[in-house]
């Protein structure tokens, strides 16, 4: 039997899959955790994903890895491969200023989309690496190299071989902002006009392109890829198919074979890990809003879920806004969350469990909508990530997104998805090997237009933070 494994190295964890290259058969897998916080060491991933490994039994055995991870993070890295300051995350919003500057000096929403199928938000690394060259000049003038989280966790494997030895994939290049899916070339001049200066860039690799191997043990490097592109690969999503994610970050996406250019900002026009395209729309709220609420509550995920499961749909009016870190889609990196409606009769814990459920329901049906208004058929809809453990989420996600849900077993999609490209790598040709679809159950209800009324009417009365 041939072995591949898979990383995804997200925001909270890290985690390992091992499976047989030819049938897609789990062999084995690890996870470790990563620190908390926005701003992270990139040598707590390395260690992470040394645990992980070593709780999957490690690489002597395996043919081909491929690393997936948490987007846009800014790991910059000196003239000697070393790194100069802890990584900024994608939900780091410290750089939101700089991501409304850097929109308005190229002429607004429409150029940008128009360059590299974005607009600047906080999340994507060239407005990270504007705020680096306003804030910490030291720091931005020691920078040789900028990479994102999976391009340096495939470095360090391959045994950190030098700058040029730096490479990536279309589908995690596509969420820098100077990277354009349209032409598949870098956009070096909107890097300069971000950061004074164009550092070293990791080569963007084809799809099943080798990245080299890993250092003293032989195993064949994937380019590895963007979460949500690896995320999309593990499912199998073909043009037409969304998925939603519910993790640290709550998406949508869509596997397309035509780039997408939205000049609102909505929907961010990235590219998969296939050829095709991605566009994505991308909330900073999302299982951590049912992590929240729970704390808040005093309860666990599943006395949560029972909660939200026994109030009435809407919760009598009792609305959660759930922009506890800021957000992102809207762009509104400066609010806090909210709770609207609460008289004597929604001050109840179960109604408070179903705000947050449908509260980050609704950021992700806005989601929903803006790809669909954009031409992007609706075809299948599938339901993944940590939050899509909860019962309630799944059986609310059909409501208020308006679409039936199918919800395949709770699995490491991220990280299959890696194995996957793992083994086209070995495999070669055109198209990534075929491994048997994962059952799916499907979750079906009548949708609830006035839960997403009530909420669009309040969800832009939140204060800003201190
Ligand atoms: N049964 C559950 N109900 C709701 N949320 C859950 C449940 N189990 C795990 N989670 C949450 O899912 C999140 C982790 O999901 P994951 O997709 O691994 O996130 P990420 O990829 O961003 O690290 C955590 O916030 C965790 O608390
Ligand atoms: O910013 C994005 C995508 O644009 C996020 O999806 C990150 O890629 C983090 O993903 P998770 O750790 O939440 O899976």
């Amino acid at each position: 039997m041939t072995l591949v494994a898979g990383v995804d190295s997200s925001t909270q964890s890290c985690k390992v899959v091992v499976r047989d290259a030819g049938t897609g058969a789990l062999v084995r897998e690890g996870r470790a955790s990563h620190p908390d916080g926005t701003e992270v060491d990139p040598a707590a991933w390395a260690a992470a994903l040394q645990t992980a490994l070593g709780e999957a039994g490690g690489l002597a055995d395996v043919a081909a890895v491929a690393v997936g991870g948490q987007q846009h993070g800014m790991v910059c890295l000196d003239v000697d491969g070393a790194v100069v300051r802890p990584a900024l995350l994608w939900n780091d919003t410290r750089s939101a200023q700089a991501a409304t500057d850097l929109t308005a000096e190229l002429g607004g929403g429409q150029a940008w989309a128009d360059a590299v199928g974005l607009v600047p938000v906080a999340s994507f690394t060239v407005t990270k690496l504007r705020w680096l060259a306003e804030h910490e000049p030291a720091n931005a003038a020691r920078t040789a190299a900028v990479c994102l989280p999976h391009d340096w966790l495939t470095w360090q494997l391959a045994g950190t071989p030098g700058l040029d030895a730096l490479v990536t994939d279309r589908g995690d290049a596509s969420g820098t902002g100077y990277w354009s899916p349209m032409t598949g070339e870098y956009r070096p001049d909107l890097l300069e006009r971000a950061f004074g200066s164009t550092p070293v860039l990791p080569r963007v690799l084809g799809p099943a392109e080798q990245a080299g191997v890993v250092a003293g043990g032989g195993a064949v490097l994937g380019p590895g890829t963007g979460d949500n592109a690896a995320a999309a690969l593990g499912i199998n999503a073909e043009p037409g198919d969304v998925v939603v994610s519910i993790g640290t970050s709550g998406v949508v996406s869509t596997v397309s074979t035509t780039p997408s250019a939205d000049p609102s900002g909505t929907v961010a026009g990235f590219a998969d890990a296939t050829g095709n395209f991605l566009p994505l729309a991308v909330t900073l709220n999302a299982a951590r809003v049912l992590d929240a609420t729970a704390r808040l509550l005093g309860v666990d995920h599943d006395e949560l879920s029972r909660l939200a499961l026994s109030a009435p749909a809407g919760s009598g009016g009792l609305v959660l806004v759930p922009y506890l870190e800021g957000e992102r889609t809207p762009d509104r990196p400066r609010s806090t969350g909210a709770v609207h409606g609460l008289t004597l009769s929604t001050a109840e814990p179960a109604y408070l469990a179903r705000a947050a459920v449908e509260g980050l329901l609704c950021g992700l049906a806005d989601g929903l909508e803006a790809i669909a208004a954009l031409g992007n058929p609706v075809r299948r809809v599938f339901l993944v990530g940590g939050g899509a453990r909860s019962e309630a989420v799944r059986r609310v996600a059909p409501a208020v997104l308006g679409v039936p849900v199918l919800v395949p077993p709770p699995g490491e999609y991220v990280a299959d998805g890696a194995a996957r490209q793992a083994a086209w790598v070995l495999a070669g040709g055109e198209t990534p090997p075929v491994w048997p679809a994962t059952s799916t159950e499907t979750y079906e209800a009548d949708p609830v237009p006035h839960v997403r009324e009530r909420y669009a009417e309040v969800r832009d009365l939140t204060a800003d933070r201190t």
